[in-house]
């Protein structure tokens, strides 16, 4: 699809630095990505910052670089050149176990669909990372029921996933993504498996809770109405972003 963000400006004019500084600290920054598979560039020189606690919707056509760019800021994939630093620590030259760990504990993950344990309870299923991090079963539980109260599936917390609809799915695995406090949650098209009223109920959910939970926010999306949740809206296209809409200071978010 092609890309529609309202009022999107060439990236160079927009980003200045009082509405940079506006949340935070930049705490996930790339400079210089390129990445080639063969003779496609996937991506051509691109240059993001997310500040600390701030959602930014990365939107562009099919092939445009986007999941590239995903697996590349949380450290999935290595870059061909290129550097990304988390809190000022370079990811790109850490050993895997390293990044492994880091990718662990600071990040958070929502994929498309298929990401629960189809034999563990929503709540379990939500509390793994702290489970599988040593926490108590108790203290991990309590959490991970917060979250999906929050997320308003209060109620349901017993069910597998085989029992609940794919938009309270999504939520779990939302729950699932923020539940170690991550500095940063990586959605790749989180609504792509929903219908777009279910869709934009999660979209909003997922940057409201990470707001509150001060995780930054970086999620591939299709859904140009995502802009009205997101900080900001990055637009790719052959590689590059090619522009970016931040949300006006005090929009209704
Ligand atoms: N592992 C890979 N091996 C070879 N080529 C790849 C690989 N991953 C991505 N590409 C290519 O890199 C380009 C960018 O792909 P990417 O998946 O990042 O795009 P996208 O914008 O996320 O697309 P979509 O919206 O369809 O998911 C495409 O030309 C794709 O074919």
């Amino acid at each position: 699809m092609d890309v529609d963000v309202p009022g999107s400006v060439p990236a160079a004019t927009t980003a200045t630095p009082s509405a940079r500084n506006a949340r935070g600290m930049d705490i996930l920054t790339a400079r210089g990505l390129v990445m080639t598979y063969g003779t496609t560039r996937a991506l051509d020189g691109v240059d993001v910052s997310v500040r600390a606690g701030e959602s930014v919707a990365v939107m562009g056509p099919s092939g445009s670089g986007k999941t590239t760019l995903l697996h590349v800021l949380a450290g999935i994939v290595r870059p061909t050149s290129g550097t990304v630093a988390l809190a000022g620590a370079d990811l790109v030259s850490l050993g895997d176990a390293q990044r492994t760990r880091l990718r662990r504990e600071d990040f958070g993950f929502v994929f498309q669909s298929g990401q629960l344990l189809s034999e563990l309870p929503a709540e379990e299923n939500a509390a793994l990372p702290l489970l599988l991090g040593g926490q108590s079963r108790a203290a991990a539980t309590a959490r991970a029921r917060d979250l999906l109260a929050r997320l308003g599936l209060a109620g349901t917390e017993r069910r597998r996933p085989g029992e609940l609809s794919g938009g309270q799915a999504q939520r779990v695995a939302i729950a699932r993504a923020l539940v170690g406090h991550p500095k940063v949650v990586f959605a790749d098209e989180p609504t792509g498996a929903l219908d777009q009223a279910t869709g934009r109920e999660v979209l909003d959910l997922l940057t409201s809770v990470a707001r509150e939970n001060g995780a930054a926010l970086v999620v591939v999306t299709h859904d140009a109405g995502v802009a009205r949740w997101c900080d900001r809206t990055l637009a790719m296209r052959d590689g590059r972003v090619v522009s970016e809409f931040t949300a006006p200071a005090g929009a209704l978010r």
